[in-house]
Formats: C-alpha cells, structure tokens, sequence
C-alpha cells in the first residue's frame, strides 16, 4: 500500500525556489530517508507532507488524503517529530508525554515510550531542566506516543550521544517491524545506512539519486580498490573483483604482503560525489 505519494511538487518562499518538482513514493512499512545539503528543500517537502506547509503545485496524497485539506482524524493517524526542539516547560516529561497521549484514540502507553526512549531517569524532570539530547528524546517520545502509522522524523538524532543514536536506531527498527512507516530526514549517512531500505538524494529542490543505500549513485557497481605494501612499496589496483585480486595476489606473493586492505566506496563518498554533481 502506498502511503506517501508526491508528483511535480513544488515550493517557492519569495521568488526563491526551495522545492522544484519532486516525486516521491513511499510504501507501508518502508523507513525512507531524504539526505540532502543544508537548504536542500528536506524540511520544505517533509513539511507539506505533514499538512504543516502550503505547497505552490504538484498533487500529494499522503494515507489516502491531501495533507492541505485533511483535518483532525487524518493529523492523529501521524506522528511527527520537527526539526525545532520542544519548548521549555515547567512540565515535567511524564506530564507532557501522558498529557498528549490523552489526544489520541489508541496511544501507546506513555511509561513504556518514556523508557524506549531513555527518559525513564528523567521521567519526573522539568522539561526546562533537560540536556539538548534529552530533550530531543522527549520530542521522539512525542512523535510516536500516539501510535502513528506514518512517523515523519526530521533530523531526529541532531544532539544525541552515540549510544543514544544507536538505541534510537533500535526503536525505529522496531517500529518498522511493527508496520510503522518512517519518513526521516537525516545529515548522518551511517544513520541513513543503518536504517534506510530506500533514500534520496536531495539537492536544489530536486532529487538527483534515489535508491538503496547499497546501490544508490550507481555504489554497486563502483570498482573497489587494493591496496597492499611489499618489498617494492606501496600498491593500489583497481577491479570489479576484490575477492579473485586478493586470492592471485596471496598465491603470487606467498603472503608476503603486507597493509593488506579493500576499499569500496562508501555512502558518503557516492553522496559527496552526487552532490558535487548536483551542484
Ligand atoms: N519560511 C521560510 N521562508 C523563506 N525561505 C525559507 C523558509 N523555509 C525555508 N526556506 C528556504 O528554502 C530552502 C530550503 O529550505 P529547507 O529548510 O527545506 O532545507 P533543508 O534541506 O531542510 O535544510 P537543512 O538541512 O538546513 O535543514 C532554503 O533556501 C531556505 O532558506
């Protein structure tokens, strides 16, 4: 079923084009990312996708309905985490998460998201009192207490501590098991990596590579390099089949190499080229 659905979608602020026709289609169940520079136009289309934004053209369905039209009952059917942090509050993050629970018809229990989300130690803590990281949780926390089928989540992980990104990745993986769809946008490719099945590449408004992150920018099929050291110095070959280079070398050498390594090009060389490219 598909949940997200975009054609020719545009967006201008002023004369300035941020959004230049984009198309763009999301399965039940996928975890998609949207990569893409700084002003790329991640925020602009995730935006209108959330009904948060007027689009200037194209046609969106998003869960079967227009997001510019749709009311209540389509809003409580997502789940949305902004790019801008929760306000300071002098309530506590047990308060916030049960208080927006109450607004959803079948929420998920708020302790249970409060301890996925590693805030069970500051469950009874003023918001006002948490690190940017904590808060940043509590935001998640926020995006999923209502039991979403479409989870969009823009820059999530912006603040967190690498354990804390590795357990986000974790809920988002069981989220994704569970059937939620997750649109995510994302500056961190190892997350786009570890959680994507699909991504695109956005650059000016427009997509410039979509795909998965093991094929996208043509990465498959890329030559690996090898490189080694031996009584002659260094070397650097370059083939389609490390794995046969590797066996010829070993057999000509008897072993007597050393530094022995294969490099293939990894997502953030294929997204620095791509972006190079689209620039
Ligand atoms: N409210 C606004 N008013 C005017 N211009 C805007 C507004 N919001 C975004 N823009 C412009 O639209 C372009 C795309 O911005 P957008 O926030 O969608 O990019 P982004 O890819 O999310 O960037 P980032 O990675 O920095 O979050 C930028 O040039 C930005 O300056």
């Amino acid at each position: 079923m598909t949940v997200v659905s975009a054609q020719g979608l545009r967006k201008s602020y002023g004369g300035e084009v941020a959004v230049d026709g984009i198309d763009l289609t999301v399965e039940r169940g996928e975890v998609f990312a949207l990569l893409g520079p700084n002003g790329a136009g991640k925020t602009s289309t995730i935006e209108i996708l959330e009904g948060h934004r007027k689009r200037d053209g194209g046609t969106v369905s998003v869960l079967g309905e227009d997001p510019g039209t749709a009311g209540r009952r389509w809003r409580a059917r997502l789940g949305i985490v902004l790019q801008t942090a929760t306000d300071a509050a002098e309530l506590t993050v047990r308060e916030t998460v049960r208080h927006l629970a109450g607004y959803y018809p079948n929420p998920r229990d708020p302790d249970e998201v409060i301890e996925v989300c590693g805030l069970t130690g500051k469950a009874s803590a003023r918001i006002r009192t948490l690190s940017g990281g904590q808060r940043r949780r509590l935001d998640v926390a926020l995006g999923i207490v209502g039991r979403p089928e479409l989870l969009f989540l823009d820059e999530p992980t912006t603040g967190f501590d690498p354990e804390a990104r590795r357990q986000f990745w974790s809920l988002i993986r069981r989220l994704a098991d569970e059937g939620t769809t997750i649109l995510l946008s994302t500056h961190y490719l190892d997350e786009a990596e570890a959680l994507a099945g699909r991504l695109a590449v956005l650059a000016g408004g427009r997509i410039i590579a979509e795909g998965t992150p093991a094929t996208i920018g043509g990465r498959a099929g890329v030559a690996a390099t090898v490189s080694w050291r031996d009584s002659n110095g260094e070397h650097h070959e370059q083939t389609a089949d490390p794995v046969d280079l590797v066996a010829r070398l070993t057999a000509r050498t008897g072993g007597a190499v050393t530094d022995l390594r294969v490099h293939r090009p990894s997502l953030e060389d294929v997204y620095l080229d791509l972006i190079g490219e689209g620039r």
